[in-house]
């Protein structure tokens, strides 16, 4: 017999249950009616994903190891959501994977309770605790062919950032299942915790050593001058509970290791153990360097964190911003993120491409006009984008192309912050931030007289430079995590093709490297690795061409050209399976210097 009658609550004993099914109720939902979805599409998604990326990262190093350990054969799914409840990273069984398609639990989908009622993502969201709903537990009757356990995931400064689940066909689900997704989110939250900025020292606590390592100590993270930054939950427990404990942290932080020795102390019933936090052990370890969570915008470029840092203490100060970068380097990226670390992130975002508009239009779509102001104009008039973009950033993107009629008008705003709408004269008070961006060369357009030279002065408070992709010492850092936001599983990039990926010009910058790899992909047919093969032909000719003699010099491997050559030589050919057409029309020579090429290599063609 069902345990939870469709109609009859009187049963339920358990108050949590109760209570989450009585909000799945109160929202409109019927047990018996398959819920709506509210589902991304792939852009948003990809900003999401691209938003949570730290944390993603982590949850690949220290979650993502122990789901593959303890579930990975099975039908079961690793789920993590952000503090939306939206799916952002799904890993596991993808035989299984086409079961939870059926409702909807995939990566894009929203599983807040108010939309898909009891749920183990929606109720540890709602509750803020770790839950698990096991089959007929959950509110909609076509979800119960499921069990999951989920926990929130909060960051170092106690915000919530997302929760992490497990999915499993019923039978497989179990008691360890919970303990195991309370594991992960401790595992989770330290390693957040760790990449804290300005964390130098890091004090593990525990009521005995041999805890130091479980993931289940308390840990305390300061600065160099010994400033606690932030602690975990287990740290704040602990310390209330062993008074002399907070004691011999303070005494222990006032005079902390510099050196790579970690220093133990008895503290009562606990153990306190200092160590510098970059030999901890505990940290991520990416392939460059310790990510900061501060800039979300690379994986350690200098140049990047430098334009950040500089904007970060500008964008408050009523100074105008001028980014420089060639086309596809993130530019509305980076104002997208500063935009959210602004104090103006409760106020509107406003982009306008000027280069996009035709230019008849951008006078009255940047000023707007009063109502019939000419004829076609409408009855109400217009606000124009710089009235919305009021109390909030005003980010003009290809700058260049903005006409001297609408420079003029832009130059009034700026420097009386106020704007006249076409056709009126009264002026309306604006309070706005402007970002400009150009891929184009300002001080040459100025000479040429094409660009107002008051105006470029008034909008170049800062002139920040984003490198080219080419340029950038993170990019096999940043190729992955693309990767990640495309692919459907733990897919890896083959390291012959992330040879080729990070040598290659990218004359379309990120743009075009989030296009091939979403495409690429997508071709790959949920490989366990993406190789070249999986690239399109029109990408992977210039890929292996191109690259060559910048895969020789990169290498650094002390191979000479004539080896490194012959390695791509090789490494095409295997990854098209030994097709001798694709092969030489990837490497752009014929086929018979191919097969010579082959013969002189002790490979034997068909
Ligand atoms: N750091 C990043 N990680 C992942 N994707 C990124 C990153 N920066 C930018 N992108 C993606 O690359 C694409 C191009 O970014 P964006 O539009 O910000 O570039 P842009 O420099 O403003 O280009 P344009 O000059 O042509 O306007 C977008 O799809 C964006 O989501």
């Amino acid at each position: 017999m069902h345990p939870f009658p469709e109609t009859d609550l009187s049963p339920w004993r358990d108050n949590w249950l109760e209570q989450s099914w009585r909000r799945s109720e109160q929202a409109g939902l019927a047990q018996q009616q398959a819920p709506e979805h509210v589902r991304l599409d792939q852009q948003q998604l990809s900003e999401r994903q691209f938003h949570a990326q730290g944390l993603i990262r982590v949850v690949e190093q220290w979650a993502l190891p122990l789901f593959n350990q303890m579930l990975a054969g099975s039908n079961s799914r690793l789920l993590l959501t952000d503090q939306e409840g939206v799916i952002i990273g799904a890993w596991g069984q993808s035989r299984f994977e086409q079961r939870l398609t059926s409702i909807a639990l995939e990566s894009g989908v929203c599983w807040q309770e108010s939309l898909k009622g009891t749920n183990a993502i929606g109720t540890a969201l709602a509750d803020q605790r770790v839950v698990s709903v096991i089959g007929d537990q959950h509110f909609i009757r076509q979800h119960r062919f499921i069990s999951c356990s989920a926990g929130p995931v909060f960051g170092p400064t106690g915000a919530l950032l997302g929760v992490l689940d497990i999915t499993s066909e019923q039978q497989v689900h179990s008691e360890q299942v919970r303990m195991l997704i309370q594991t992960m989110v401790q595992q989770v939250e330290n390693a957040l915790l760790c990449q804290i900025p300005n964390g130098k020292f890091r004090v593990d606590i525990a009521c005995d050593s041999a805890l130091f390592d479980s993931g289940w100590q308390g840990i305390v993270i300061a600065d160099a001058g010994g400033r606690i930054l932030a602690k975990n939950a287990v740290a704040t427990r602990l310390l209330a509970q062993a008074k002399c404990a907070g004691e011999q942290l303070e005494a222990l932080l006032a005079r902390p290791q510099t050196g790579a020795s970690a220093m133990m102390l008895p503290a009562g019933e606990l153990v306190l153990n200092c160590q510098p936090l970059e030999t901890s052990g505990h940290e991520p370890t990416p392939r460059s360097r310790v990510y900061s969570p501060s800039c979300p915008l690379h994986y350690g470029d200098d140049q990047i964190e430098q334009a950040w840092q500089q904007a970060c203490k500008l964008i408050n100060k009523d100074i105008s911003l001028l980014i420089l970068g060639e086309t596809g380097v993130g530019k509305g990226e980076f104002v997208k993120q500063l935009h959210r670390h602004s104090q103006r992130h409760a106020g509107p975002l406003v982009a306008v491409n000027c280069g996009a508009l035709p230019q008849e239009l951008i006078e009255s779509e940047l000023f707007g006009y009063a109502p019939g102001a000419f004829t076609g104009a409408s009855k109400q008039g217009y606000h124009g984008k710089v009235r919305q973009a009021d109390g909030g950033i005003l980010f003009l993107d290809e700058i260049a192309d903005m006409p001297l009629a609408a420079q003029c008008r832009l130059l009034h705003v700026l420097q009386e912050k106020e704007v006249v709408p076409i056709g009126s004269n009264q002026a309306q008070q604006v309070d706005i931030q402007i970002i400009a961006a150009t891929h184009k060369n300002l001080e040459q357009l100025v000479a040429e007289g094409l660009f107002r030279q008051d105006l470029y002065y008034r909008l170049n408070g800062l002139i920040l430079t984003l490198p080219a992709l080419r340029e950038r010492q993170d990019r096999a850092d940043l190729i992955a995590a693309i990767h990640r936001q495309h692919r459907h599983q733990a897919q890896e990039i083959c390291p012959h093709l992330m040879q080729l990926l990070s040598t290659y010009a990218w004359p379309g910058n990120i743009r075009e490297l989030d296009n091939v790899l979403r495409v690429a992909t997508l071709l790959s047919d949920h490989a366990a690795q993406l190789t070249l093969a999986h690239l399109p032909q029109h990408i992977a000719t210039p890929l292996v061409q191109q690259s060559q003699p910048r895969t020789a010099q990169a290498s650094g491997t002390g191979k000479d050209l004539r080896t490194t050559l012959s390695d791509t030589l090789l490494e095409t050919y295997r990854a098209n399976k030994g097709n001798i057409s694709k092969t030489a029309r990837m490497l752009g020579i014929s086929r018979n210097t191919l097969y010579r090429k082959l013969r002189k290599l002790g490979v034997r063609s068909t």
